[in-house]
């Protein structure tokens, strides 16, 4: 793993993670817990988390992450991930609204039980992990709510319309949030990766024609990797960003 840079308030601090135990997600599990955070995540991808929290512990960090088991379709077991994150690690100051999914639809085939399914997916969630963590934040005097958008949508990227509307909302929450509780120092950002070259991104979507692509539309040369969406999540998450609010940080390449 590449090295991040180390952010002393982040130690002991007890993070939220959704959909923390594959894909960029992964990173930023890793990322926090070798900055000395106490890492809870949630994700269904059960193999995969397990694997991650023994890598973990074999590396020795401070805290090994706990990992719940938890289909963020259902809030009330969302709602009971959270306190259970809280009753193992103290109140949550750093939640990263990570979790999504990219699955693509054609338009002619959306049904309204989908569309809800998408959302329940890809928005819903995000609104709830926010309200469960905020009486937390206002208890501590403070914290950072990061969450994750995507430049799909502003480079136009039709196929999947339930996850770009999905996507391109989290900048009104995240604005609309900021405003209501700023006052009581909780932050709210959004975080928008580019393309992000994970393994399921390489898989299925990663062609040599999109290499090309890629090419084409970044400013910079390399080529966008979980890490450095990490990178941002941490900076986002600590007392570096500490007058940063509502705003969206790009991690693109220069694309945009
Ligand atoms: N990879 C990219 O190129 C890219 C680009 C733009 C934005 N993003 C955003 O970054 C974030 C992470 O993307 P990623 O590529 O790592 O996604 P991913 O699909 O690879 O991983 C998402 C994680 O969420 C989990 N998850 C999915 N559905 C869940 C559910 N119902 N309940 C609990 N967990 C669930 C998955 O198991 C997985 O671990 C997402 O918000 C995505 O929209 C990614």
């Amino acid at each position: 793993m590449r090295k991040h840079a180390t952010y002393p308030d982040l130690a002991g601090r007890s993070v939220f993670i959704t959909g923390g135990g594959s894909g960029i997600g992964a990173a930023l599990t890793r990322a926090f817990a070798h900055q000395g955070s106490k890492v809870a995540f949630v994700d269904i991808a059960d193999a995969e988390s397990e694997a991650l929290v023994a890598s973990l512990e074999a590396e020795r960090v401070g805290h090994t992450p706990l990992f719940l088991h938890c289909d963020l379709r259902d809030i009330e077991a969302l709602r009971e991930a959270v306190d259970e994150a809280a009753a193992e690690h103290g109140d949550i100051t750093v939640l990263l609204n990570n979790a999504a999914h990219d699955e693509r639809h054609a338009v002619e085939r959306v049904t309204p039980e989908y569309w809800d399914d998408r959302i329940a997916v890809n928005m819903r969630p995000v609104f709830f992990a926010a309200q469960a963590v905020i009486p937390m934040m206002q208890r501590a005097g403070g914290g950072s709510i990061v969450n994750f958008g995507s430049v799909s949508w502003k480079l136009r990227q039709g196929g999947m319309p339930a996850y770009t509307m999905a996507k391109a909302s989290m900048q009104g929450l995240t604005r609309g949030l900021a405003r209501d509780f700023g006052k009581q120092n909780i932050r709210v950002n959004t975080l928008v990766p580019g393309w992000v070259m994970t393994e399921r991104q390489l898989k299925l979507w990663v062609t040599p024609e999109a290499e090309k692509e890629i090419d084409a539309g970044q400013a910079l040369a390399g080529r966008v990797r979980p890490e450095h969406i990490a990178d941002m999540a941490l900076f986002l998450a600590s007392n570096a960003s500490a007058m940063c609010s509502a705003q969206e940080f790009v991690v693109d390449g220069g694309w945009t």
